[in-house]
């Protein structure tokens, strides 16, 4: 598997040294609707840093592995971890930011997968591969290879656990279920969609359940991370106060 992205930063290697120069990482973690891909993006732009949306990288294998009829919504189902593997390696991706839509826009072997994997049921499927040691190795390296070109904020599960360790910064993010699931139904309600909190709420729930109870990587936060609970916070406290903590840590901004 490749991945590559359109970025307007230059390619910073110094070719006077043999290992690259090291970039600025920060590492948003946290659960599903907690916030993280808001306060990342705009963190992004305000530094002009690359976004890393890890979580679009399993999205793709799961919908890839249902396609290829490797994965259901029976979660009970067994699935075969080297076929996910093999599947996973044979693909290539390229992350776009796109400015209108305030995310980033994916293509996997040149073909635009737009906005079906971002949906809760592909979600799901992401939670199941991503379970499994050898597919999550296949995805290490590049995105650790992300932070060898410019800034980056990353945003996840195991962002400052396992792939950005040392990491400048560390967030947590959290909400509770609720709070979460409200959100869910709000995007969806914008989005034109029907959306039934209750089912939302079991299905955030039983994802959560996946992520924090996996062998690896689990989704928990780093020792050295800011825990912050985003139930009662809106969304621009949320970037001021983790704005602010990146201050903290030495990262630069403008404005
Ligand atoms: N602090 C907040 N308070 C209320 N809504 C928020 C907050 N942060 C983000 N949102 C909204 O909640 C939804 C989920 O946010 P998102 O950033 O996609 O979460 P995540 O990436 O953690 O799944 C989006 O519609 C977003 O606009
Ligand atoms: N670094 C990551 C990112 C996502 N994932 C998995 O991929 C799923 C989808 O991640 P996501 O970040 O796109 O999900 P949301 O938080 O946006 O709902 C998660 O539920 C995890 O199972 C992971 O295991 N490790």
């Amino acid at each position: 598997m490749t991945v590559s992205t359109t970025d307007n930063t230059a390619l910073h290697n110094d070719n006077s040294q043999t290992q690259p120069l090291r970039y600025p990482v920060i590492c948003i973690d946290g659960p599903s609707g907690a916030g993280k891909g808001t306060v990342t993006w705009r963190l992004a732009q305000a530094l002009d840093y690359q976004l890393l949306d890890s979580g679009a990288l399993y999205r793709i294998v799961g919908l890839k592995a249902f396609e290829a009829g490797l994965v259901t919504a029976d979660t009970s189902q067994v699935i075969d971890e080297m076929a996910v593997l093999k599947l996973t390696q044979s693909l290539e991706i390229a992350f776009v930011p796109n400015n209108a839509s305030g995310r980033v826009d994916i293509l996997v072997n040149d073909e635009a997968v737009g906005e079906q994997v971002r949906n809760e049921t592909v979600g799901g499927y992401a939670s199941q591969i991503a379970i499994f040691p050898k597919v999550r190795e296949a995805l290490l390296k590049l995105q650790q290879d992300m932070a060898t070109r410019s800034g980056l904020v990353a945003d996840g599960r195991d962002m400052g656990t396992i792939v950005f360790p040392n990491a400048d910064v560390k967030v947590f993010l959290t909400a509770s279920a609720e709070a979460r699931a409200e959100r869910r139904v709000a995007q969806l309600l914008n989005a034109g969609q029907t959306a039934d909190f209750d089912a939302i709420l079991t299905t955030i729930k039983a994802r959560d359940d996946r992520d924090e109870n996996r062998s690896t990587a689990p989704s928990k936060p780093a020792e050295d991370a800011l825990l912050l609970d985003s139930s009662i916070l809106d969304a621009d406290t949320v970037y001021e106060q983790v704005k602010k903590h990146c201050q903290t840590k030495g990262i630069f901004f403008n404005s």
